[in-house]
């Protein structure tokens, strides 16, 4: 029986955050707040605070860019109750013991208590997060560290054999032979709740009156025979098989594009250009702005046009130019940003590109990244459940799964979600420590369920992903194996109506191409061309489940007849 309440829990959590912006270098208040992400079943968003405490532990062992201010924390926090507290949770949750220290007069004395304790829980909390996400390299990697530093504490022991156990099962799952794994081959991502946060207000509530007068001006000026309403959709989702006809369907709100007016086939509906794109190679072929190919018929190169201060990118025109300055590129100028990615990482990369796109918007922008105005509407594909019935603890008080068999659908890892984007930070000169309500793990989480539901992202000749954007109009179409409209996407995204409807026989053989007023624009997520099975595995992705328009069920009905 869980003596602490969930709101209880979130209360105590939303206390600690807004402790941050009077104590931003205190390595205690973010032991604590990480602290707090772990009992609420985020052990993920637990990561980024106890990287960011031990990145401050080191802060105060050497003479780094924050030394002093980390080092009048560390004082304050010496012997105060908010240490207290601390050491007695980490007692508790963690099973481990032994961390009062003596009282330090010096700076030298707090130092010693910094090393001593505080780094030592923040390499604890890391790893066992790290392991809870299935960072398992990385999980391996800080262990292996806190083993050198901490040679007599059996916690890392105990994570050491943790680690190890999971390593095995996971070679031996795959019939391979952990002994002859290199760590490199450690498996370093999991699944985390991809989840609207209950301390998230910069959700807006997108069926609202408000809301949707919003996105309409926004559609208005790329569409302006197009509006978006609320729509109900069939729930597509891997446990719940919709094609499973012993089920209940399930219906869900959702937003969709429906015709103003009649619209004539052939007509071009929708022209929309986005700066939230990401180019991964070549960066020299394309528009840093809108990404366009700069070799494509059409591009004067007497109008191409770099940065002039640092020379390093292209833009198609004058426009993208004066766009990109006004809007990100200052946040940006002369960041290096690695290019050096494994094909196996091609597709988070281009992820994590459009995420320092969103931040560098949000920096010259002044605003607050869930605030832009590509951003804030878009679909999250938030799991649907609700946390205050399915929340679990066990008899200890804790969670009963490191997520508090909330689902996990959200990809995670050390390097994407938390080192890259603090990395990028960084050479932004913005201070991730006095930030962090801005520039915090959840909203970089946030961002990517958001990019993860809606980005398009077009291939190299090598089949790895080159290119990705999200264009916040656009995305708000939804999907149909019998389209009406057809889309490209060059620069500017287009959507016009189909000459012609796709051929299949099952369809009422009165429609027409066209769409008439109040009709449901329907976009394609996949080739339409292929045959019902690989068109589901094509678009499974992007909508949570198998597609079920008529055109999959009646033509998987069809074969299904043939094959029994
Ligand atoms: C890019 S968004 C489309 C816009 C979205 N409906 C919204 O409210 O913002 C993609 C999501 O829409 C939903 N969706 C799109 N087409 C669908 C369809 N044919 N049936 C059920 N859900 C669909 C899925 O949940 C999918 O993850």
């Amino acid at each position: 029986m869980s003596s602490i309440s969930l709101q209880q829990r979130v209360a105590r959590l939303e206390d600690l955050q807004n402790l941050l912006s009077e104590q931003p270098y205190s390595i205690v208040l973010r032991l604590r707040l990480s602290l707090a992400y772990r009992d609420l079943g985020y052990p993920d968003l637990a990561v980024g605070d106890a990287y960011k405490a031990l990145l401050l532990t080191d802060e105060v062992a050497e003479e780094g860019e924050f030394h002093d201010e980390a080092m009048s924390a560390v004082m304050e926090d010496f012997g105060s109750e908010q240490a207290a507290q601390l050491f007695a949770t980490v007692a508790s949750q963690l099973g481990f013991e032994g961390l009062q220290g003596a009282k330090a007069s010096d700076d030298n004395d707090a130092t010693i208590w910094a090393q001593k304790y505080l780094s030592k829980i923040a390499y604890a909390i890391l790893v066992s997060c790290l392991i809870d996400c299935g960072c398992l390299s990385s999980a391996f990697e800080y262990n292996t560290r806190a083993i050198q530093a901490y040679q007599d504490t059996p916690i890392f022991d105990r994570y050491r054999k943790t680690i190890q156990e999971k390593l095995q099962s996971y070679f031996k799952s795959r019939n391979e032979d952990f002994a002859e794994a290199d760590v490199d081959e450690y498996p370093d991502r999991g699944l985390v709740r991809r989840e609207q946060y209950p301390w998230n207000t910069w959700e807006p509530d997108r069926f609202s009156e408000e809301s949707l007068n919003c996105m309409n001006e926004q559609m208005a000026a790329v569409a302006p025979k197009l509006e978006i309403k609320k729509t109900s959709l069939l729930l597509l989702a891997p446990e719940t098989p919709n094609s499973c006809p012993q089920k209940d369907p399930i219906y869900v709100d959702q937003l969709g594009i429906f015709a103003k007016e009649d619209i004539a086939p052939g007509h071009l509906i929708l022209e929309e250009k986005s700066l939230l794109t990401a180019v991964a190679r070549l960066r020299e072929t394309r528009c840093d702005a809108c990404s366009i190919s700069l070799t494509k018929a059409g591009i004067d190169s007497d109008d191409i046009r770099t940065c002039d201060e640092c020379d390093e990118i292209y833009f198609c025109s004058e426009e993208c130019h004066d766009l990109a300055q006004d809007t990100y590129h200052p946040a940006l100028c002369g960041v290096n940003i690695d290019q050096t990615v494994p094909a196996s990482e091609a597709s988070d990369y281009l992820y994590s590109l459009l995420l320092t796109r969103a931040l560098a918007l949000a920096e010259v922008q002044e605003s607050h990244p869930l605030e832009l105005k590509e951003v804030c509407f878009i679909w999250g594909d938030y799991h649907g459940v609700d946390v205050n019935q399915n929340w679990n603890m066990d008899s200890t008080d804790g969670v009963a799964d490191p997520f508090g068999s909330i689902p996990q659908t959200l990809p995670f890892s050390f390097k994407y979600n938390i080192l890259t984007p603090l990395n990028v930070l960084e050479k932004m000169d913005i201070n991730i420590f006095t930030q962090s309500p801005r520039y915090d793990t959840w909203i970089f989480n946030t961002l990517y369920a958001k990019f993860r539901g809606t980005a398009s992202a077009r291939q190299g000749l090598d089949g790895r992903p080159e290119v990705s954007a999200v264009h916040p109009m656009w995305c708000m179409g939804n999907h149909s194996c019998d389209p009406n409209v057809s889309w490209d996407w060059e620069g500017s995204i287009r959507f016009w109506t189909r000459e012609q409807l796709v051929d299949w026989k099952g369809r009422d053989p009165s429609a027409k191409p066209g769409m008439q007023k109040g009709e449901e624009l329907r976009g394609h997520y996949c080739d339409v061309r292929l045959p019902v099975k690989e068109r589901r595995e094509w678009a499974v992705g992007a909508l949570g489940g198998d597609c079920m328009c008529p055109r999959c069920v009646w033509e998987e009905a069809q074969e299904r007849g043939q094959t029994s």
